[in-house]
């Protein structure tokens, strides 16, 4: 297990294969820790350097009190990867995630190779929409809106016949302290990055999953389009957490992406 102080925050984080190799760093979803990319990571070739971490008020990451601004959530990132010294890297960003690897883009793109925006846009939903979240959460905890949001996160065919992996994510999903989930609605309530993204000049790949309720793939093109050059892939039969339920095909995309910015050679 490892732990990095990083100003105000104590971050929990993953940090396997050579510490010389091409550098691959993932950001989760509001509601998740960095779990959501085992399947991926095990379906990757040998000699990458996979960093994942748990955001500001997720996972083992401490948990300061609630609002977060996307400033900060993006600030973390960069922190995290100077501490530890990665540089070039593939920044692969899921939800929540992918607004941070927009930021990052924009603030520090002396730390990038390239960025994948997984299942998520530059804006997302209205601020009405995050700010009646955070009463739902406020009044009745997360459990309250775990159920509609576990309809977006799976596709129909995997809430039916996958049980126990969907049971398993509510659980992570419902765990996860309020005060920091609360602390993430209001930094995505908060961000519209639309300006910032179609500036940006790096190679990009966009992913979206045909079913996912939260970012459909519409809203993803949308944002991946621009990006002069990008790439967009859509895996089919999978909802907003397309990391968790298709990894293999996830896994396939990002691989083929690793080796057309030469991050594989
Ligand atoms: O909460 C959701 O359904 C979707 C979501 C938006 C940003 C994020 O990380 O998850």
């Amino acid at each position: 297990m490892h732990f990095a102080d990083l100003g105000d925050i104590r971050v929990h984080y993953d940090d396997r294969g050579p510490q010389d190799g091409p550098a691959v760093v993932f950001a989760n979803a509001l509601g998740t820790d960095f779990r959501i990319w085992d399947g991926v990571i095990a379906h990757l070739p040998g000699g990458l350097r996979l960093i994942r971490y748990d955001m500001r008020g997720h996972g083992l990451t401490t948990c300061p009190e609630a609002p977060y601004y996307m400033g900060d959530l993006v600030n973390d990132a960069a922190k995290l990867m100077e501490h530890l010294g990665v540089k070039d890297a593939v920044f692969v960003g899921l939800s929540i995630g992918g607004m941070i690897a927009q930021g990052l883009a924009a603030e520090r793109l002396d730390l990038l190779r390239a960025i994948v925006l997984s299942n998520t846009a530059a804006k997302i939903g209205t601020h009405q929409m995050w700010h009646d979240r955070v009463h739902a959460v406020r009044d009745g905890g997360i459990e309250a809106v775990a159920d509609a949001k576990l309809e977006r996160w799976f596709a129909r065919t995997t809430r039916a016949e996958r049980p126990q992996l969907v049971s398993g994510i509510r659980a992570m999903l419902t765990r996860q302290p309020v005060e920091g989930y609360i602390g993430c609605l209001e930094a995505i309530g908060e961000t519209d990055l639309v300006e910032s993204t179609a500036r940006l000049r790096l190679a990009t790949l966009g992913i979206a999953a045909s079913e996912d309720g939260s970012t459909p793939p519409d809203l993803v093109r949308e944002t991946i389009e621009s990006i002069p050059g990008s790439k967009f892939h859509l895996i089919r039969r999978a909802g907003h957490l397309a990391c968790v339920e298709a990894p293999a095909e996830y896994a396939a995309a990002l691989e083929g992406f690793l080796r057309e910015v030469g991050q594989i050679a």
